[in-house]
């Protein structure tokens, strides 16, 4: 018997914005020996860098603040250029495509939730089909898609509002919409779940669990980022430490390693998706 809460919105807004991915082809990405230099920076902050990122995975990443979760994010979606080593999308190189054949096949959402003075959030999503249409005019099939993807998004009812009016978890919940309008290979999302509600977060995860794009995403909350993961991708002073499925990678040791905190694994039975509670070392535990 499935342990899922029941989900009615989540049932129906998951078979609408499936269409949306029909002629979705995961791609693979690589990473090989990638090294990257902070601006006015005297040595690499990211250095020799190898992974895989297999066609249609779901990879979390994780890591305290300053670990490098954007940094390497950045070098995915050809925004860092890395000073060394190269970066592939299904074995070619990123950097050998322009902005927007890159845009064709990544779409991202980023840690701010973008800016638009006087958009309407149907038109901001719209902007996501940029990439790949044909004309300046939206046909309707195009606002079918905006629809869809804002209806994934439970922001359907404020298509007609302005952008700057949201809230902070209403924006980031359109920007999430836009890369979906997008209909990218690769979706790449910067701690996305920022300013979302506990509902709304567990719906995005699930949501993006069931897309067939290969999706990387980064996040703080390790059991969430653990309840989802095909692997999960942990960052320390921008290396790579581990890479591996959840219970793998998020050890108690390495939690204390990676963290600085205590945890305790909670497992149910019939899962392997684990999730955790944290404390601080107390004296007691010193001594
Ligand atoms: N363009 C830049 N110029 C200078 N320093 C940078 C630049 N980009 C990143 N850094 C620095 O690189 C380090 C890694 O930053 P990054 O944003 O990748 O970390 P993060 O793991 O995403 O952090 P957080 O969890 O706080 O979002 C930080 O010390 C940051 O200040």
């Amino acid at each position: 018997m499935s342990t899922k809460p029941p989900s009615h919105h989540l049932a129906s807004m998951s078979l609408s914005v499936m269409d949306l991915f029909q002629s979705c082809r995961p791609a693979s990405m690589q990473l090989n020996n990638v090294s990257w230099t902070q601006p006015k920076a005297q040595s690499a902050f990211l250095s020799g860098l190898n992974l895989e990122i297999k066609a249609g995975e779901l990879l979390t990443i994780v890591g305290p603040n300053g670990s490098g979760k954007t940094s390497l994010l950045r070098c995915l979606y050809r925004m860092n250029p890395p000073d060394q080593g190269e970066v592939l999308l299904d074995n070619q190189s990123i950097w050998s495509l322009s902005a927007k054949q890159c845009a064709k096949r990544i779409a991202t959402v980023l840690q701010d939730a973008g800016h638009a003075i006087g958009l309407s959030v149907f038109e901001m999503v719209e902007i996501g089909l940029t990439p790949k249409s044909l004309s300046w005019k939206s046909s309707k099939e195009d606002r079918q898609i905006v629809d869809k993807a804002l209806a994934a998004l439970d922001v359907l009812s404020l298509k007609e509002r302005r952008f700057e009016t949201l809230s902070g978890g209403e924006k980031q919940r359109v920007m999430i919409a836009r890369a979906l309008a997008q209909q990218p290979d690769v979706l790449i999302l910067d701690e996305p779940t920022n300013h979302l509600d506990i509902r709304h977060q567990l719906e995005v995860l699930e949501l993006l669990n069931q897309l067939p794009c290969t999706v990387i995403v980064s996040l703080h909350d390790l059991s969430l980022a653990a309840s989802y993961a095909d692997r999960i991708l942990i960052m320390q002073a921008g290396q790579i430490i581990d890479c591996a499925p959840p219970l793998e990678a998020l050890t108690k040791e390495q939690i204390r390693n990676v963290f600085s905190v205590e945890s305790v694994t909670h497992t149910q039975p019939n899962t392997p998706r684990p999730s955790y509670s944290f404390h601080l070392e107390t004296e007691k535990e010193q001594a």
